[in-house]
C-alpha cells in the first residue's frame, strides 16, 4: 500500500521550499526568538555546537530532528559553524509577526561562508580573510582575492607555480573553482583548500567583465590597470558573482581592484616561503619570522606587514624611502613613541568602514570609528611637522575627516550601546521630537513609581511590583500571600503559581502614553541611526585611505622599534650584484637561544666575479642551515624596508630567492622524497636570474652517497657555468664537494668551525674559509646517546672510508669491513657457540674444583680448534 502523503504544517512547507534552494548550506531558520535547524542540518549543528538535539512532532509521521538556539546568540554560534567549515544560510523573518495574521514571510538574508565573513568572531584581527577565485585557461591561470571585511580586491595571472605561490602567500579561507576544473585544481594545488565549485557558465569573458564594470560603475577596467589581464578578470568577476549569489549586495566599500604585479616583487616560490618559515611554520609551535618582527599595534599594520613580507620590493628607491623613515623614527624616539601611543587608540578602521558600507555597523562601532579618526589628527600633525619627507607625504595624505567626526559626535551618545534597540544611542539635542518623547516617557515612568508607592501604602501590600510584558502591557503583581488585600477596582489578568497580575484604569491610561512614546523613541532612534550610517558611506574612500596610511606608519614604527629593541642596522641597498653581510645574525634563532648562550654572528660575501658559490661544510648541527637562512632573511628584511640583524650589510638588489632543503629534512612528505627534491631543484635551475640568491641545503642527501655527491656536484657546476651566475650558498656534509674549487674559479670553500676535543666537538659556529676534512656526524650521534659499541664501529668504518678514493676501492673496503664485523660481533646463531654457551651456563662454580675448571676450559678449547680446522 502506498504510504499516505505527509501532511506538512505551513511552517515546514515554507522551510522546505527555502531549504531546497540551499542544499549545500546549513539553514538557520528564524522562528520567533529562535534560530532553528531541522533534519540533517540539525544533527550537524547539534554536533558542532554541542547543543541538544530534539525532535519536532515527536511520534508523529512528521517527526524531524530539531536543534536551535536563541537569536541573540547568533554571534556566538555562527562563527563556530563557519570555523567548522560550514556554509550557513541565515533565514530571517521578513515582516513583523505582529503585523500579519498568516504565516510570516521568511527569506535568506545572508549566506555566510568561510571566505565571506564580516563577523568579528570569525575574523582574526591581524589577518585578512580572503575569498579567492581561480580560473584555468589554456595559457595562464587567473586568480583573484577579495576580503569583504576590509574591501581589498586583488588580481593577477600566471603559470601554476606563480599561482601556487600566491595561494601560499594569501592563504585564502575559501577558493572558488569551476565545477569542470575540480580535478585539475586538486591535481595542481592539492586538496588543503576549502573549495567551492561554481557553475561553469560563470567563467565567461563578457559576463565577468560586465559584472566588474557594473560594480565599479566604469566603462572599462583600464583605470585599475588590469584591462589586459584576461584570466585575472574572469577570476575577479566570478568572485563578485559569488557575492551576489550569497546575498551580499552592499559592496560599496569594494572601491577598486588592484593588480598584483608579478614583476614588482621579489620572487619566492612556495617551497622558499615554507622553508624560511616566514609566517607559517612547518612545525606548528615554532616561532616564525613574522612573530619576531611584528611590532605593529593596529590591525591594519598587522595585515599590511604580512603583505609586505609576502611581496618584498625590487625597487631600490621605494625600499630606501621605507629605510629612511625607519632611520628617522629610530633616531627620534620621542616622535616614535608619540605616534605609537596614538595608534593604540585606533580601532580597525578598515573593518569598521566595511561594516558601515554593508549596513552591519552598530552604534558603539560608529563611536569607535569617530575615536579612531580622532586619534589620526595628532598623528597627522606629528608627521606633517617632522623632518622626513616620506613621512611628511604620508602625513599630508592623512585626512582628519573633521565634518565626519563632528557629525557623529552630534548624532550619537559617546556611550552608545551595541544594540540600537536598547535605546540611548542618539545624543540629546539632536532631534527635538526625540527629546520630547524621552521626557514624556521619563515622566510617565516617574508617575508609575509614584503610583506604586501610593498603592502600596493604600493597600498595605509591601511587595507590590509594576512591570510589563508583551501580552498585557503594564501590570501590578501581587504575591499570593497578599492576595486578600487586593482592592476591588483592580482587574485580574493572569494567575501565576505564586502571584497574580492585575491592571487598573489608571495604569492603562499611562501605559498608552509610555508605550506609545517608547515605541516611537525606538523607531526614531533606529531611523536616525540608519540615516547616519547611510550618510557615513560618503566617507568610505577617505577612511579606507586613512586605514592604509595608518597601516604604513604602524609598520614603519614597528620596524623602528624592532631595530631599537634588537640592534638591527640600516642596510645599504644598491644596484650592484654583491652581497656583503658582516656580523649577520639569524633573527629568529637569536631570540630563542637559552639564556646565557650567545648567538655567534657571521660574515658572508657573495658576488658574480670572485665568489659566486660558497660550499659550506661542517658537522651536523654546527649551524650551516642557520647561515643559509639568515642570509636569505637579511636580504628579505632589507627589501621589505626593515633594518637587519647584522653589523653591516651591503645588498645588491635581489630579485628572486630560492631555497631547497634536502629530502631527509622533510621525510614526512611521503612520496618519493628524492624525486620531490629533484623536481624542486629543477625548477630553480630553470628560473634563475643574475640577481637570484640560491640557497641549497644538503641537496642530494635523499639518495645513496655517490648519487648524492654526483648530483650535488652537477647542480653546482651548472650554477657556476650558467650565464646568470646566481649567488649561491650550498650547505653540504659531502666534503668531497670541496674539490670543486680546484676546477671552478668562483666556487669557494668555507666551513662552520668546530673545535675537536678528545672525543667530542665544540661548536664554534663561525664560518671560516677552507673545507672541512670530515663530517662529524658520529659526534652528533654520540651527543644523541647512541650505544658506545655503535659509535666505536662507526668511527672505525669512517676512518677506512676516508682513506678510500675510488669507488672500487670503496667497495673493497666496505667488504673487508664487513668481514671484520663478522669476527668482532659474536655470531650467536652459530651452533658451536650455542654449545659452548650451554656448557658454561651449566657449570656450578660453587662446587667446581680448580682441576675440573681447567679440564672444562680444555674441552671448550678443543671444540674451537676442531671448528677452526674444519
Ligand atoms: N650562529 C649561531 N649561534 C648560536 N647558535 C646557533 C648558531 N647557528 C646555529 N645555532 C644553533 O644550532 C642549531 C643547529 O643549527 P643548524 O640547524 O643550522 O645546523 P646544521 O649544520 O644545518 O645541522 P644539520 O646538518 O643537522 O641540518 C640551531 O638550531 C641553533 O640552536
Amino acid at each position: 500500500m502506498a504510504k499516505k502523503a505527509k501532511k506538512e504544517t505551513p511552517l515546514m512547507k515554507q522551510y522546505n521550499t527555502i531549504k531546497v534552494k540551499y542544499p549545500d548550506a546549513l539553514l538557520l531558520f528564524r522562528v520567533g526568538d529562535f534560530y532553528e535547524t531541522f533534519g540533517e542540518d540539525a544533527i550537524k549543528t547539534a554536533g558542532i555546537l554541542g547543543i541538544i538535539l530534539t525532535k519536532r512532532g515527536a511520534g508523529s509521521e512528521n517527526e524531524i530532528e530539531l536543534a536551535g538556539f536563541p537569536h541573540h546568540s547568533i554571534n556566538t554560534y555562527l562563527p563556530k559553524l563557519v570555523k567548522a567549515g560550514e556554509r550557513v544560510a541565515i533565514c530571517d523573518q521578513l515582516e513583523d509577526p505582529k503585523q500579519t495574521k498568516t504565516i510570516v514571510k521568511r527569506g535568506v538574508t545572508e549566506l555566510v561562508t568561510p571566505g565571506v565573513a564580516l563577523n568579528d568572531e570569525v575574523l582574526v584581527s591581524k589577518s585578512n580573510n580572503f575569498l579567492c577565485s581561480v580560473y584555468f585557461d589554456k595559457k595562464y591561470i587567473g586568480i583573484s582575492f577579495l576580503d569583504i571585511s576590509t574591501g581589498e580586491f586583488l588580481t593577477s595571472q600566471g603559470n601554476a607555480e606563480y599561482i601556487d605561490k600566491l595561494l601560499q602567500n594569501f592563504n585564502p579561507s575559501e577558493v572558488l573553482v569551476s565545477k569542470q576544473k575540480r580535478t585539475l585544481f586538486n591535481q595542481t594545488f592539492g586538496d588543503d583548500f576549502h573549495t567551492f565549485y561554481m557553475e561553469d557558465w560563470v567563467y565567461q569573458t563578457d559576463y565577468t567583465y560586465e559584472t566588474l564594470t557594473k560594480h565599479f560603475d566604469t566603462k572599462t577596467l583600464k583605470g585599475f590597470g588590469i584591462e589586459d589581464l584576461y584570466e585575472g578578470i574572469i577570476a575577479s568577476g566570478s568572485i563578485l558573482h559569488y557575492l551576489a549569489q550569497t546575498q551580499h549586495h552592499k559592496l560599496q566599500h569594494i572601491t577598486s581592484i588592484a593588480r598584483i604585479a608579478e614583476n614588482d616583487y621579489v620572487w619566492m616560490d612556495k617551497f622558499t616561503i615554507r622553508n624560511l618559515e616566514l609566517y607559517n611554520s612547518t612545525n606548528n609551535n615554532a616561532v616564525t619570522l613574522l612573530n619576531v618582527i611584528d611590532k605593529t599595534i593596529s590591525p591594519m599594520g598587522g595585515r599590511l606587514l604580512k603583505r609586505w613580507l609576502a611581496l618584498p620590493l625590487k625597487n631600490v628607491d621605494k625600499i630606501k624611502e621605507r629605510h629612511d623613515v625607519v632611520d628617522f623614527l629610530m633616531k627620534d624616539s620621542k616622535v616614535l613613541q608619540k605616534i605609537q601611543n596614538h595608534i593604540k587608540h585606533i580601532g580597525d578602521l578598515e573593518r569598521l568602514i566595511s561594516k558601515t558600507a554593508t549596513g552591519k555597523v552598530n552604534p558603539r562601532e560608529v563611536i569607535q570609528l569617530k575615536n579612531s579618526l580622532e586619534a589620526i589628527v595628532p598623528i597627522k600633525s606629528l608627521a606633517d611637522n617632522c623632518d622626513n619627507e616620506s613621512l611628511k607625504i604620508i602625513g599630508d595624505k592623512l585626512q582628519s575627516c573633521d565634518v565626519l567626526r563632528k557629525k557623529i559626535k552630534e548624532t550619537l551618545n559617546e556611550d552608545a550601546p551595541v544594540n540600537v534597540l536598547k535605546g540611548g544611542s542618539i545624543a540629546a539635542g539632536f532631534s527635538s521630537e526625540l527629546d520630547e518623547l524621552r521626557s514624556l516617557s521619563k515622566s510617565g515612568k516617574d508617575y508609575l513609581d509614584k503610583m506604586l508607592e501610593r498603592e502600596s501604602e493604600r493597600t498595605g501590600i509591601t511587595s507590590l511590583k509594576i512591570a510589563s510584558n508583551n501580552v498585557f502591557g503594564y501590570y501590578i503583581e501581587v504575591r499570593n500571600t497578599h492576595k486578600d488585600k487586593v482592592p476591588e477596582d483592580w482587574i485580574r489578568k493572569q494567575t501565576l503559581v505564586s502571584a497574580e497580575r492585575y491592571i487598573t484604569e489608571e495604569l492603562k491610561e499611562y501605559e498608552a502614553k509610555i508605550l506609545g512614546a517608547e515605541d516611537k523613541i525606538q523607531t526614531i532612534e533606529q531611523q536616525l541611526f540608519t540615516e547616519l550610517v547611510t550618510w557615513l558611506n560618503q566617507y568610505i574612500k577617505p577612511v579606507q585611505q586613512n586605514a592604509y596610511l595608518v597601516g604604513q606608519i604602524d609598520c614603519l614604527c614597528g620596524f623602528a622599534q624592532l631595530a631599537n629593541d634588537n640592534k638591527y642596522i640600516y642596510p645599504r641597498l644598491d644596484d650592484s650584484f654583491d652581497l656583503e653581510i658582516k656580523g649577520g645574525r639569524h633573527p629568529v634563532i637569536e631570540k630563542q637561544l637559552p639564556i646565557g648562550e650567545a648567538f655567534i654572528d657571521n660574515d658572508v660575501f657573495l658576488d658574480r666575479k670572485e665568489q659566486q658559490i660558497i660550499m659550506i661544510t661542517g658537522p651536523n648541527m654546527s649551524g650551516k642551515s642557520a647561515i643559509l637562512r639568515q642570509t636569505a632573511l637579511i636580504v628579505l628584511l632589507a627589501q621589505i624596508g626593515s633594518f637587519v640583524p647584522a653589523k653591516e650589510a651591503r645588498i645588491g638588489l635581489v630579485d628572486k630567492i630560492f631555497t631547497r632543503v634536502g629530502a631527509s629534512d622533510n621525510i614526512s612528505m611521503g612520496e618519493s622524497t628524492f624525486m620531490v627534491e629533484m623536481n624542486e631543484t629543477a625548477s630553480i635551475l630553470n628560473n634563475i636570474s643574475d640577481r637570484s640568491l640560491v640557497l641549497l641545503d644538503e641537496i642530494g642527501r635523499g639518495t645513496s652517497t655517490y648519487d648524492g655527491i654526483s648530483i650535488a656536484w652537477a647542480i653546482s657546476e651548472y650554477l657556476h657555468e650558467h650565464p646568470a651566475k646566481p649567488k649561491t650558498l650550498f650547505a653540504t656534509h659531502y666534503h668531497e664537494l670541496n674539490e670543486m674549487s680546484e676546477t671552478f674559479g668562483r666556487i669557494k670553500n668555507f666551513n662552520v668551525s668546530v673545535k675537536e676535543l678528545k672525543d667530542n666537538v665544540l661548536f664554534l659556529r663561525k664560518l671560516v674559509e677552507g673545507g672541512s676534512a670530515h663530517s662529524f656526524g658520529i659526534h652528533v650521534a654520540k651527543m644523541a646517546g647512541m650505544p658506545k659499541q655503535v659509535l666505536h664501529r662507526a668511527n672505525k668504518i669512517l676512518k677506512k672510508l676516508e682513506q678510500s678514493h675510488s669507488s672500487e676501492e670503496l667497495t673493497d673496503q666496505v667488504k673487508t669491513l664487513h668481514d671484520d664485523m663478522q669476527l668482532s660481533f659474536f655470531n650467536l646463531d652459530d651452533p658451536l657457540l650455542e654449545n659452548i654457551k650451554e656448557e658454561i651456563l651449566h657449570i656450578d662454580i660453587d662446587t667446581l674444583t680448580p682441576v675440573e675448571a681447567l679440564m672444562k676450559l680444555n674441552e671448550i678449547k678443543r671444540m674451537l680448534v676442531k671448528k677452526k680446522q674444519a
